[in-house]
């Protein structure tokens, strides 16, 4: 049923000066469970280091150019990686367990990539935005905790997700 006027939640996005940061970060995390869609029950296997390297070397070359330092955004780039292997993996195993959860239709590999690359693109425009908040340690770990703690509310993470999403940021404040 729909929900009520007075039930309806206005999600203007995650807290803070890290909110949108955080939002696309929460964005490629998703990606995740089409990426897992798109390899689950296929000789595909999550790992893919050919694959990774041409990100890494995206994010590097779109790093200088924005004026960001390339081996912070990589480092930055490997925890999103990582983060989007713990949600297939945790999918992986989901869907063995429970078959009857696993996904129905096989998304196409390459155009999931291809929102992969776009987000890259978006993901440094905002580690660029917001370089001096995370420059300072104390207020950067305040912003982040508001940030992934309103994110894990609004688009309603599971545990898995949840625990990604630690993954995924564990380096945003240097
Ligand atoms: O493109 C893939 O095949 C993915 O699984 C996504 C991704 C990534 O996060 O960019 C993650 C793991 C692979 O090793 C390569 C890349």
């Amino acid at each position: 049923a729909p929900l009520t006027p007075e039930l309806a939640i206005t999600t203007g996005g995650s807290f803070g000066r890290l909110g949108p940061l955080t939002d696309l970060v929460v964005e490629r995390l998703l990606v995740g469970d089409d990426v897992a869609a798109a390899k689950f029950g296929t000789s595909s296997p999550i790992d893919d280091p050919a694959r990774e390297q041409q990100v890494l070397d995206q994010v590097r070359k779109q790093a200088v150019a924005l004026g960001v330092a390339p081996d912070a955004a990589a480092a930055f780039f490997r925890d999103q990686i990582t983060a989007s292997k713990v949600v297939q993996r945790g999918l992986f195993a989901r869907w063995t367990a429970h078959p009857d959860e696993a996904p129905t239709t096989r998304p196409d590999l390459g155009q999931i990539r291809t929102r992969l690359d776009r987000l890259t693109t978006e993901l440094l425009g905002q580690l660029k935005a917001t370089q001096d908040v995370r420059a300072q340690r104390v207020p950067c770990t305040v912003q982040l905790a508001l940030a992934t703690a309103s994110a894990a509310v609004l688009q309603d993470l599971d545990a898995l997700h949840r625990q990604a999403l630690g993954t995924a940021v564990r380096s945003t404040c240097g």
